[in-house]
C-alpha cells in the first residue's frame, strides 16, 4: 500500500504536492483530466493565447510567493496591470487606486471629471472603512480570525452601509470592484473577505504571466516525487477507520471499470461540486461568469488598465486589453476580454438570461469608447462554478471546520479557504501539513 494519494490536479492539490514533497513524503497525483491546473489554464488558438476566463495572479499574494521558488517566480515574467482600476461612471471616466504607487493616475484622480463621479471625501471614507485590514501582511486564514472579529462579521452590502460612503461612490466605486473581482453583484460576501480583497489591489496590482495563466500552473506542477496519473477520474472514495494505525486505509475506485487503489492517508482536492458527491455532503452556492474574447487590430485601451462599469448601465463585469500588458497573447494584434457575472444568489443575473454575443461587444465598445463592430471572436468560456460564495456564515463554517475527516482524508480546496488563487494555494498547503503530522509517525 503506498502512503500518500491527492485527487484533484488545481492549484489547491499541486500546492498539496509541494508540500509533501518538502517534506520529503512522496505521493501519487490522480487527476481526472489532461491538464494540471483546474481552473487556472490556458487555451492556444494558432499564435493566440487566452486563458480559461479572465484571470489575474495580484502581485502580492504571500502564497504564490512562499509556493513557487524566487526563481520560479520571476521565470513566470509577472506583466502587471497599472494599480489601479478605471470606472466608468454616468459622470465620466474615474480612477481608483493608489496615487503614491501609480503616481500617473494622480492626474486623472484629480480631474473635474473624477471628482464629479467620486469625491476625495469618499475615497477617504472607503479607506475608512477599510480601516485596520490594511496592516494585513499576508493571506487571509479563515481560521485566524478571532471569534470576536468573526461575531461582527456581516455582509458586505451591510458594512458599507454603516460606513458613510455614499450611495452614489458605493455605484461608481466599491460596488463594480465587488462584481469584477469577486462576481459578487448583490453585495452578499463576507465583509472582512472583501475588504482584505480590496487590501490585495492596494498592496499588488492585477497581473498576467506574459505567456498566460497556463504558465503558472505548468511551472507549480513541476514537482518531483509526484507520480502524476491523468484522465484518473475518482468515482468513489471510501474511508475504513481503523484504532491500529496500521490498518486504516483509504480505497479509492478510479474510472468506469471501478479499478481500487489503497492509500493510508488520502489528500481530497477537487471541486466543491465533486467532493459533495464524494463524500455525500451538501454544496454551496457558486457565482458564474462569462468572459468573451474578441481581437482587434487597433490598441484598444489607452492605457494598461482594467475598466469596471460603475453606471449601471451594461452588465459587464470588468472589460480589459490583455495585450496591452503582455503582447505574447496575440503578437501584433490586440487582444480584449469583457466578463459578466452570474449566479449565486436569486437576485443576481442568472445563467438563463445573459447577453448575447452581439450585445456584449456593443456594451464592451461603449464601455472603451471604440467601435467593436470590426472585432474578431476567438472564443467564449461560461463557467458555472467559478467561484463558491463566501457569505459571512460560510466564513465562520470553514474558520471552524476540521479538514481532516476520520483522521485519513484531508480536504483541499477553495471551498475550504477565500476563494482566490491564494485561498487555494493556502488550503493545499494546510491538508497537507495535517497529513505530515500522521505520515511520520
Ligand atoms: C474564470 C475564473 C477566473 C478566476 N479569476 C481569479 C482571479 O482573478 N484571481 C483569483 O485569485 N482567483 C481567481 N479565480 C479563482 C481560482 O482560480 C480558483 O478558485 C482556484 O484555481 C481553484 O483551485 P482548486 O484547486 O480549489 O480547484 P480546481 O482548479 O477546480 O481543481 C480541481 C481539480 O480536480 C480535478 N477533478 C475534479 N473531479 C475529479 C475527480 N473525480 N477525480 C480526479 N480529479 C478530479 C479537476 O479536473 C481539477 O483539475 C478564478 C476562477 C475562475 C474559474
Amino acid at each position: 500500500m503506498s502512503d500518500v494519494a491527492i485527487v484533484g490536479g488545481g492549484l489547491a492539490g499541486l500546492a498539496a504536492a509541494r508540500t509533501l514533497r518538502n517534506a520529503g513524503i512522496r505521493c501519487t497525483l490522480f487527476e481526472a483530466s489532461d491538464k494540471l491546473g483546474g481552473r487556472v489554464n490556458s487555451e492556444r488558438f494558432d499564435d493566440i493565447t487566452v486563458d480559461y476566463g479572465f484571470q489575474l495572479l495580484n502581485s502580492w499574494y504571500p502564497a504564490v510567493k512562499e509556493i513557487l521558488s524566487p526563481g520560479e517566480y520571476s521565470a513566470l515574467n509577472i506583466r502587471s496591470f497599472e494599480a489601479g482600476i478605471q470606472t466608468v461612471t454616468a459622470e465620466g471616466r474615474a480612477f481608483l487606486g493608489d496615487p503614491v504607487r501609480s503616481p500617473r493616475l494622480l492626474g486623472k484622480l484629480l480631474t473635474k471629471e473624477a471628482r464629479s463621479a467620486i469625491s476625495i471625501r469618499d475615497m477617504l471614507a472607503l479607506r475608512r472603512w477599510i480601516g485596520t485590514e490594511m496592516n494585513h501582511r499576508s493571506s487571509l486564514e479563515l481560521r485566524n480570525i478571532s471569534d470576536s472579529r468573526r461575531n461582527r462579521d456581516m455582509s458586505v452590502a451591510q458594512s458599507l452601509d454603516k460606513s458613510g460612503v455614499t450611495r452614489q461612490t458605493r455605484a461608481a466605486a466599491a460596488n463594480p470592484l465587488l462584481r469584477a473581482f469577486l462576481l459578487d453583484t448583490d453585495g452578499e460576501t463576507s465583509a472582512i473577505f472583501a475588504k482584505w480583497v480590496f487590501v490585495t489591489l492596494l498592496r499588488g496590482s492585477p497581473a498576467i504571466p506574459a505567456q498566460g495563466m497556463g504558465d503558472f500552473s505548468s511551472l507549480l506542477s513541476r514537482i518531483s516525487g509526484v507520480n502524476f496519473e491523468m484522465n484518473a477520474e475518482v468515482t468513489r472514495v471510501h474511508i475504513e477507520e481503523s484504532t491500529d494505525l496500521e490498518e486504516g486505509h483509504v480505497d479509492l475506485e478510479l474510472g468506469e471499470h471501478g479499478r481500487t487503489e489503497r492509500f493510508r492517508y488520502v489528500i481530497l482536492a477537487v471541486p466543491q461540486g465533486v467532493e459533495a458527491q464524494l463524500l455525500n455532503r451538501s454544496a454551496s452556492a457558486c457565482r458564474g461568469l462569462e468572459t468573451f474574447w474578441f481581437l482587434s487590430d487597433e490598441p484598444v485601451c489607452e492605457r494598461p488598465l482594467i475598466t469596471v462599469d460603475g453606471s449601471g448601465r451594461t452588465p459587464l463585469a470588468s472589460v480589459a486589453e490583455v495585450t496591452s500588458v503582455a503582447p505574447n497573447y496575440a503578437p501584433k494584434r490586440h487582444l480584449v476580454q469583457g466578463t459578466v457575472a452570474f449566479g449565486g444568489t436569486p437576485k443576481a443575473l442568472q445563467e438563463r438570461d445573459l447577453p448575447a454575443e452581439s450585445e456584449i461587444r456593443r456594451f464592451m465598445g461603449e464601455l472603451l469608447g471604440v467601435d467593436a463592430n470590426g472585432w474578431e471572436l476567438v472564443t467564449r468560456h461560461r463557467i458555472s462554478d467559478a467561484h463558491p460564495v463566501l457569505s459571512p456564515r460560510r466564513a465562520t463554517r470553514a474558520a471552524n471546520e476540521d479538514v481532516l475527516i476520520q483522521g485519513r482524508l484531508a480536504v483541499a480546496g477553495v471551498q475550504h479557504a477565500t476563494p482566490t488563487i491564494d485561498g487555494a494555494l493556502r488550503s493545499g498547503q494546510r491538508a497537507a501539513n495535517r497529513i505530515i503530522e500522521f505520515v511520520g509517525d
